[in-house]
């Protein structure tokens, strides 16, 4: 939310130095207030803590949001029941001529396979080329950010030698961002994944800025220089026993997994995790809608399209 001050204020300059918004008085009086419409797309097979996770950190603000989720159609889903899907998830065709504030795009237990192999992949490709011209801004997060990142600049994925699993650490590489605003010089996520991105690629992406990496896990939080396309590799909305529940399910299975990085004081799973990313889980969150909020048009009808990059999509 901006904050009204008097314009003669010294801190004005300053503040927008920092990407904090002020208005003035005129501003506020004709200031045009709505709700803030969100769409989420959740691919992940077991939807309901999914949906807990997200709401609880879009829930954190003062703004009304208008949020409506959505499914893939052209794939059954077998581990939530049909029924709940129908009654309280949207389709593509329930969504195709909506306009929305924001985006977010979940991930998906998919990585290991090449994206044309994912049965959904056409699907997805129908839902990124309708955000360019819907969405103001898109999140994606885990899968869905190198998905993402591969259909808008052709960035590749690769298999990591172990699944990187546990609690980890990344730096800002910005002094300011609107997105990083109020974040120490570095802060913690949860990550779960097999697969890792090809960063020299992004480097070398003119269109897209690096906003947190770890010298020994790569690049974390990436955007391209308007915020329209966000893509974090991690799970900020994982719970406290995320992590927990994805190794006792992966040991029970027999599968070759090693305790979550990290995570249990003294490497003791009897112990209770250290819950080191809750408040920058908020604080991202938080930041992505205040953004979303002082840069959308006020009528999406006057929403620009985004600009596609990557040749290998035509776009
Ligand atoms: C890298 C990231 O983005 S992490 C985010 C993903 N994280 C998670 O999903 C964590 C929770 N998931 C899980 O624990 C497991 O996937 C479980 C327990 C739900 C399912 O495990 P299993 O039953 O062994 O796997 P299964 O072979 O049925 O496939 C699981 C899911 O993978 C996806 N999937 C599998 N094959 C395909 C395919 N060819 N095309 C598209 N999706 C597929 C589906 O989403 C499927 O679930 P759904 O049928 O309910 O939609
Ligand atoms: N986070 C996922 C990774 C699988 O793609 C899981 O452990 O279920």
């Amino acid at each position: 939310m901006p904050i009204k001050i008097a314009d003669g204020l010294d801190a004005v300059s300053e503040l927008k130095k920092e990407g904090i918004v002020t208005i003035g008085e005129k501003r506020a009086r004709t200031q045009d207030i709505r709700p803030l419409h969100i769409l989420i797309l959740n691919l992940m097979p077991i939807k309901k803590p999914t949906e807990v996770q997200l709401l609880r950190l879009l829930g954190d603000t003062p703004l009304q949001l208008d949020v409506d989720f959505a499914r893939i159609a052209s794939r059954e889903t077998t581990h939530t029941d049909r029924s709940y899907l129908d009654e309280n998830y949207l389709t593509f065709d329930d969504i195709k001529d909506r306009k929305y504030d924001g985006f977010i795009i979940t991930g998906a237990p998919v990585e290991k396979m090449p994206y044309e192999e994912v049965d959904y992949w056409p699907e997805m490709l129908k839902y990124f080329n309708w955000a360019d011209s819907h969405v103001f801004s898109t999140l994606h997060f885990c899968w869905a950010a190198q998905a993402g990142l591969y259909r808008d600049y052709g960035v590749e994925k690769r298999i990591l030698p172990r699944k990187l699993f546990g609690i980890y650490q990344y730096n800002l590489t910005l002094a300011y961002h609107p997105l990083l605003r109020g974040f120490d010089d570095r802060y913690f996520i949860p990550q779960s994944r097999h697969t890792s991105i090809d960063d020299k690629k992004v480097d070398a992406t003119p269109e897209l800025t690096v906003l947190s990496r770890s010298e020994e896990n790569g690049i974390n939080i990436i955007s391209d220089k308007e915020s329209r396309r966000i893509f974090v590799l991690g799970h900020f909305e994982y719970d406290l026993r995320t992590l927990e529940w994805e190794y006792k399910r992966d040991r029970e299975k027999g599968l070759p997994i090693r305790l979550p990085e990290n995570y249990y004081p003294y490497d003791d799973p009897q112990e209770k995790p250290r819950f080191v990313w809750c408040s920058y889980a908020h604080l991202f969150y938080h930041n992505w809608l205040n953004f979303v909020y002082q840069e959308t048009p006020y009528s999406l009808d006057n929403l620009m399209p985004f600009n596609v990059h990557n040749p290998l999509h035509g776009n």
